[in-house]
């Protein structure tokens, strides 16, 4: 999805989600046909990741029915607001509501964080309106075909209709109403309905991943570097080393797309059936895949300009500005590390039901079958087994990973329950933080594992489901061996079954590679779309390509 696409679902997003029939009614066709482009107005400059921090307000004046909107401070000012510095014509800005007490001291109520309709240039004209302020933020690292924007208000009036309404409301005499019955609640409420962009990003990552994969690969398997004496050189593909950087990636992107897929197939089912199972899955999957993914795409971008050598560096094969763009993934919509502890928060909450007897949403549920067995001691007869067909047995892949989320969710609880009756909840949480950083990733694997599991099930064609039955198992086994230390202290894997895991990962590699022009070319991107000459489709364009983009 294009960064502008990005920026208008936010603002659509936000009237459409947050407001009601009123706002609809009166904005849907301008939003729809780009007439009434706006920005959406969250983070100031004190506050991005805590948006309860916020400290922007919107006080009612009953005497006009209006709200007025103001930047109380210099830290309150909106910044990094995208389209907000050339284009935008509406905010959707996040204040705190404030209500009059209708006592003799003129006192106001706090009524928590709510979104507004703030129009901020004049419709025909384009200027900006009367007490709204507005700089650009500045050349960024990446992204600068989008304008990001700083904007101050100075007792901006808006229409109380503006308060975009459907979970908190203010009537004509000034009394609030919401069918939801804390500030917290409310709060929730609100930013769950954001999911749409973390969607968005998750899915955006795996097709920038699929680009650098496509170009790294095509280009290993073309570029010779030295050989056996007397004999033609080997394709840098051939070296070991290459296979590990590359070919592991190469599974992941498959991974993902296939973990991306299912997660655009329940946001989709979850905006028609509304279903609450469905809209707490769906929050917590897209917290973790976007967390997840962009990271694990941002590393893969310097993986791959370097795997491609000196002419990865030039411009024109798009390491760089790939490397630039997506960077911000990892930030905005919710910064990753914040976002990995909402998923760890969860798995928490699930687990305490758990031992409560209270239901697991479906994503949840391998653990209520894993717990139980993993509290006991792994099998130390299994923990030996090393055949292939073990190693390649979807159940013991899915168990292992399943096994590792299990254990650090009941080691953190306890660590937790411990820490908090010195430290308190806060500290007891930070002190457990890299835990819990690790739990919410490790659980994230596990689901990506049995999507992907479920992808080679059902696919149709046999000789595609045996290559994808490879990439799955090349997959599965080099995160495992990743994790080997975790695996190996708790004597789930025992020292020969170790070994045999890693060797079997390094023979995967080598077989993936044998198939991997398949592999990238399945993915369909066209050379307009890779637009790289070292990546081009045809091997023997590529050099060419090449030397006429500087000129021969
Ligand atoms: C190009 C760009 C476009 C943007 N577009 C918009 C937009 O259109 N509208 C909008 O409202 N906002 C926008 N943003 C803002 C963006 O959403 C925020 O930058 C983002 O939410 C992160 O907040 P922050 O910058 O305050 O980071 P911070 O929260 O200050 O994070 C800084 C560091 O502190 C760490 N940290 C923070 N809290 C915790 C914690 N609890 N535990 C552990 N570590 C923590 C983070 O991991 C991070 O490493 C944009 C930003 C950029 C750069």
């Amino acid at each position: 999805m294009h960064p502008l696409q990005t920026l208008s679902c936010l603002w659509g997003g936000s009237v459409i989600n947050l407001g009601t029939k009123k706002h609809r009614d009166k904005y849907f066709n301008g939003i729809d046909n780009v007439d009434y482009l706006g920005c959406f107005a969250m983070t100031e400059l004190h506050h991005g990741s805590n948006v309860q921090g916020l400290q922007t307000v919107a006080t009612f004046d009953p005497l006009t029915d209006e709200f007025i909107i103001d930047t109380p401070n210099d830290g309150a000012i909106k910044w990094w607001i995208g389209n907000a510095a050339v284009h935008g014509k509406f905010a959707t800005v996040f204040a705190k509501l404030m209500l009059p007490t209708h006592d003799t001291k003129g006192g106001v109520t706090d009524m928590g964080v709510h979104a507004f309709i703030v129009p901020i240039r004049d419709m025909k004209t384009h200027k900006t309106l009367p007490g709204v302020e507005i700089h650009d933020c500045g050349h960024k690292v990446g992204l600068n075909g989008v304008d990001n924007g700083a904007l101050r208000f100075r007792s901006v009036r808006i229409p109380r209709n503006n308060l975009l309404n459907r979970f908190g409301d203010v009537s004509r005499d000034g009394k609030y109403t919401s069918s939801l019955p804390s500030i917290n609640k409310r709060f929730a409420a609100t930013l769950g309905e954001l999911v749409g962009g973390r969607v968005g990003l998750a899915y955006s990552s795996v097709g920038v991943l699929k680009i650098a994969v496509v170009i790294a690969t095509r280009y290993s398997l073309l570029r010779q570097q030295f050989g056996p004496p007397k004999q033609p050189e080997v394709s840098i593909l051939d070296y070991q080393s290459q296979q590990h950087k590359l070919m592991p990636m190469l599974a992941s992107t498959y991974a993902f797309h296939f973990a991306t897929l299912h997660l655009v197939e329940k946001y989709s089912e979850m905006k028609s059936s509304h279903d609450e199972e469905l809209i707490g899955d769906v929050h917590a999957l897209s917290a973790g895949l976007k967390a997840y993914i962009t990271s694990y795409t941002q590393k893969s971008l310097s993986t791959c300009r370097e795997a491609c050598g000196g002419h990865g560096y030039a411009a024109v094969n798009r390491f760089g500005s790939l490397r630039n763009d997506h960077d911000i993934f990892q930030t905005f919509e919710g910064d990753n590390t914040v976002l990995l502890q909402q998923v760890a928060g969860l798995l928490l909450k699930q687990y305490r039901e758990k031992f409560q007897g209270g239901p697991l949403t479906v994503t949840w549920n391998y653990l209520r079958q894993s717990m139980n067995s993993y509290l006991a001691q792994p099998n130390p007869v299994t923990s030996r087994w090393e055949s292939e067909d073990h190693l390649r047995d979807p159940n013991f892949q899915l168990d292992a990973f399943r096994y590792r989320t299990s254990r650090l969710l009941q080691s953190v609880a306890i660590r937790l329950q411990k820490h908090s009756k010195t430290l308190g909840g806060f500290g007891a949480w930070n002190r457990c933080l890299n835990h819990l950083l690790t739990l919410a990733e490790s659980h994230i694997e596990s689901f990506i594992l049995a999507k992907f599991i479920e992808a080679v099930k059902n696919c149709p064609d046999e000789n595609s489901r045996a290559a994808l039955k490879l990439v799955c198992d090349l997959y599965a086994l080099d995160r495992i061996w990743n994790d080997i230390g975790t695996y190996r202290n708790v004597d789930y894997v025992a020292p020969n079954k170790a070994k045999a895991i890693h060797k079997l990962a390094e023979y995967l590699c080598f077989q993936v590679k044998n198939i991997a022009r398949e592999l990238v070319d399945a993915f369909d991107l066209p050379d307009y779309v890779t637009r790289a000459p070292i990546g081009a489709q045809t091997p023997s364009e590529a050099y060419s390509q090449y030397t006429q983009s500087v000129g021969f």
